[in-house]
């Protein structure tokens, strides 16, 4: 009886020693990386979001737009405007859950993989890199959110352009004369004012350069984030034998854990 108590602790001991290793491994070894892309109203955001999926590896789209509130819960102003171009029109909450929902366990579409630089064959670990492009007109005026970010954009638009870009678009409800004047561009420059006064890591792009020319220089600056993320992986060797750790050690792995059996 005694026997086979310590036996099944020593086995479930095992196991969880096991889970533990796999639980480390599998974090050491996927890294996400979660890009705001904000700005203006027509500003150019599903549509440059949509293009970087297809170029980037392991992306996937959260949109703001998919947050709304339904019509009968958003407030009317006494101009009749119903009030859609600020935070409470939006489940915030929800997004941000949505959000970290994902990071726990971003969806993937094939894997990025790099070989630590390490002799020993049998360890070597493959890193997957899971990015996230977040697409909103109100992404960066909700605390919660500011921590998520590992890189901000911002569309911006000058007033005539936005305007004749909105007006071409249908909404559900249709935006009501005077509208765009009288609530969408005043919430706009509102909220634009208020980040350039709290945030200084945002980067802002100019909405009326070309779609490939937009591609190409945010395309570019991700690729820079992702060389940063991977040169700040660090490996984690465990080890009984200490020898054999010091060697690890001397051979690139950043980390060390000895188990005392
Ligand atoms: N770089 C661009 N230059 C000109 N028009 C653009 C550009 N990017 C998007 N558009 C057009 O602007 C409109 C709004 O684009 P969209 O991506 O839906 O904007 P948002 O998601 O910011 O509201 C669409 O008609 C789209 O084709
Ligand atoms: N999706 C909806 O339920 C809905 C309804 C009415 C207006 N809108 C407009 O959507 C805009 C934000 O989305 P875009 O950035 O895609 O234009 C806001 O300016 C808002 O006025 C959205």
């Amino acid at each position: 009886m005694l026997l086979s108590l310590l036996l099944n602790e020593e086995f479930s001991l095992a196991t969880i020693f096991d889970r533990e290793k796999e639980e480390l491994r599998r974090k050491q070894t996927m890294k996400v990386l979660v890009i705001g892309l904000g700005g203006v109203t027509n500003g150019g955001k599903t549509t440059l979001a949509k293009k970087l999926k297809k170029v980037l590896p392991n992306c996937d789209i959260i949109s703001q737009d998919d947050f709304f509130k339904p019509e009968s819960e958003v407030e009317t102003d006494e101009r009749g405007f119903k009030l859609y171009d600020v935070l409470d029109a939006l489940y915030m909450d929800d997004m941000v859950k949505s959000i970290r929902n994902w990071m726990k366990n971003p969806a993937s579409s094939g894997v990025v993989t790099e070989e630590p630089q390490n002799t020993c064959d049998n360890l070597k670990n493959t890193v997957h890199v899971y990015i996230l492009i977040v697409e909103g007109f109100l992404l960066y005026n909700y605390e919660p959110l500011n921590e998520l970010w590992n890189r901000r954009y911002f569309l911006t638009l000058p007033y005539e352009e936005c305007k004749r870009r909105r007006s071409t678009r249908v909404y559900q409800p249709a935006d009501t004369p005077g509208y765009f004047d009288g609530h969408v561009w005043p919430m706009y420059l509102k909220y634009k004012n208020e980040l350039e006064e709290n945030a200084s890591n945002v980067v802002y792009l100019d909405g009326t350069k070309s779609q490939e020319e937009l591609l190409s220089c945010v395309y570019s600056d991700i690729i820079q984030e992702l060389k940063k993320l991977r040169e700040g992986i660090s490996y984690i060797f465990i080890s009984q034998n200490k020898n054999q750790a010091t060697d690890m050690k001397s051979q690139g792995w950043t980390s060390l854990i000895m188990i005392e059996m």
